[in-house]
């Protein structure tokens, strides 16, 4: 059973969650402020945290840091409040795992807690294995399905280059397998033993990455409260995975660069200097010859960095393997989900393998999701899919406009909630009754919303 602590300084969301949960079977503890959560985490083994951003004392932000440094394999879900959404979403980038707002929606709380201790317990599992595994010994990561000339091609040069030390470079649109590679690779090295440590330098704030990278004394800066460890010392032996590099700063990679010509390190605020025995392994969806011609990336990184390249090219350029992976997650999801197997039909497969899929193979993995638990029956036909997914096979539609058209969190989900609003009014006829049942909110919110968005009817 898994053990949940639920941190919040009201009272109501606390036996809220604390009821929500236990019916679902967790063990819950609570804290009511930051400081009583710091001690409840020291003492016992949580296997999630939900804590809430605003509170007195110390906030959640704050917490969050220091579970993070402590207990970086503690997936931790921030609870927000009206107002603090954005500082919800700037955790998540700071390494919450997600985000859930108040008043908390049972279903998306459920679904954001399962896949939170899912997460969590891959994350042990990976640790354990890292120390059992061996060459024959695969353990639990994905393969990379396909049988495209491309993937077959980067499977052969994983074979050959992962027992190497050759740095290697990983391109390609976001949600292609990038990483799933850099994890092969790993697998396959000498070093599998050892850790594989991965930054998401795009996540990392500008001014927190050489700590983050290189660690800190104790004093070094503001808020440096502890002495810090940095990824490339903890990688000492491994691979560090460096995600997202082409959005490092160039102060950043002047100083990466250093140590991969010099295999040692220096934490910020100190005189020692540490050797570290590392393989990077890099990736990015840029075009990185354009950041160098743009002045935004070191050509001599790039030269040091990409000793191997290895382009994943998108999905939409291999639908040929679009059924082999549709297959292999189907049987995964339905085990995970608690559903029993289901099997698409041939047309379902070929409609899947019509789409564009922009968002690549972690789209596809997502979609194939919400199908699996949304249609009836063994198998999944084209019309099943084609209701999840709409009759878009191109670059647009509106949910491709809405993920392109805006950059804050708030102004997508108003226009979401007004399209979609507009959308249900036109299924039953503008009658604002029916509207607010069949969407679960009260006729008076529903009104709110009309106003707010001044939707009104077209005559
Ligand atoms: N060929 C494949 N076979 C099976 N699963 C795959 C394959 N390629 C990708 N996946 C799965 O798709 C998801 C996205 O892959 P991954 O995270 O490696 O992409 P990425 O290119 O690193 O994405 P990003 O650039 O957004 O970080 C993962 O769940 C991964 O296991």
């Amino acid at each position: 059973m898994a053990t949940i602590l639920v941190v919040d300084d009201e009272a109501s969301i606390r036996r809220t969650l604390r009821e929500i949960l236990e019916y679902e079977d967790y063990a819950v503890d609570a804290a009511s402020d930051g400081e009583e959560a710091l001690d409840m985490v020291h003492d016992s083994t949580y296997d999630l945290v939900l804590l809430d951003v605003k509170m007195p004392k110390r906030d959640g932000m704050e917490v969050l840091e220091s579970l993070s440094a402590d207990r970086p394999d503690l997936p931790v879900v921030m609870i927000s409040g009206h107002g603090t959404v954005e500082t919800a979403v700037e955790a998540t980038k700071l390494g919450a795992y997600d985000f859930i707002e108040k008043p908390p929606d049972l279903n998306r709380l459920l679904l954001t807690v399962r896949n939170a201790l899912d997460r969590g317990e891959l994350e042990t599992e990976n640790r354990r294995m890292r120390q059992t595994i061996t060459e024959t010994n695969t353990g639990d990561l994905t393969p990379i399905v396909g049988e495209s000339a491309a993937i077959t091609d980067i499977k052969e040069t994983i074979e050959r280059v992962a027992p190497t030390e050759a740095r290697v470079l990983i391109t390609g649109e976001n949600g292609t397998g990038k990483e799933l590679v850099a994890r092969w690779v790993h697998r396959k090295s000498n070093r599998r033993d050892e850790p594989m440590v991965e930054v998401n330098c795009a996540a990392i704030p500008s001014e927190l990455i050489e700590s983050e990278l290189f660690g800190h004394e104790k004093g070094a800066f503001t808020g440096a409260t502890q002495q810090r460890i940095g990824k490339f010392e903890q990688a000492h032996g491994g691979t560090l995975f460096l995600d997202e590099i082409g959005d490092m700063s160039l102060s950043a990679q002047a100083k990466v660069l250093r140590v991969l010509q010099e295999h040692k390190i220096q934490r910020v605020g100190g005189s020692r200097t540490v050797e570290v025995d590392v393989r990077v392994i890099a990736a990015t969806n840029k075009n990185l010859q354009q950041e160098i011609e743009d002045g935004d990336f070191r050509e001599d990184l790039y030269h040091r960095i990409g000793v191997i390249l290895i382009d994943v090219p998108p999905l939409r350029e291999r639908r040929g393997d679009i059924p082999l992976i549709t297959e292999h997650m189907a049987d995964r999801l339905a085990r995970r989900n608690g559903i029993p197997p289901k099997t698409l039909s041939d047309d379902a497969l070929k409609a899947l393998q019509r789409y564009e899929w922009r968002g690549n193979v972690r789209e596809l993995h997502n979609v194939l999701e919400r199908i699996l638990i949304l249609t009836d029956g063994d198998t999944v036909g084209a019309d099943d899919v084609q209701r999840c997914m709409g009759p878009q096979t191109s670059s647009s539609g509106p949910t491709y406009d809405l993920i392109h058209t805006y950059d804050a969190f708030s102004d997508a989900r108003d226009q979401f909630e007004k399209l979609f609003i507009e959308h249900k009014l036109d299924e039953h006829d503008w009658n604002v009754s029916q509207t607010a049942e069949t969407i679960g909110i009260q006729r008076s919110h529903l009104y709110n919303k009309l106003n707010k968005y001044g939707i009104e009817r077209d005559e």
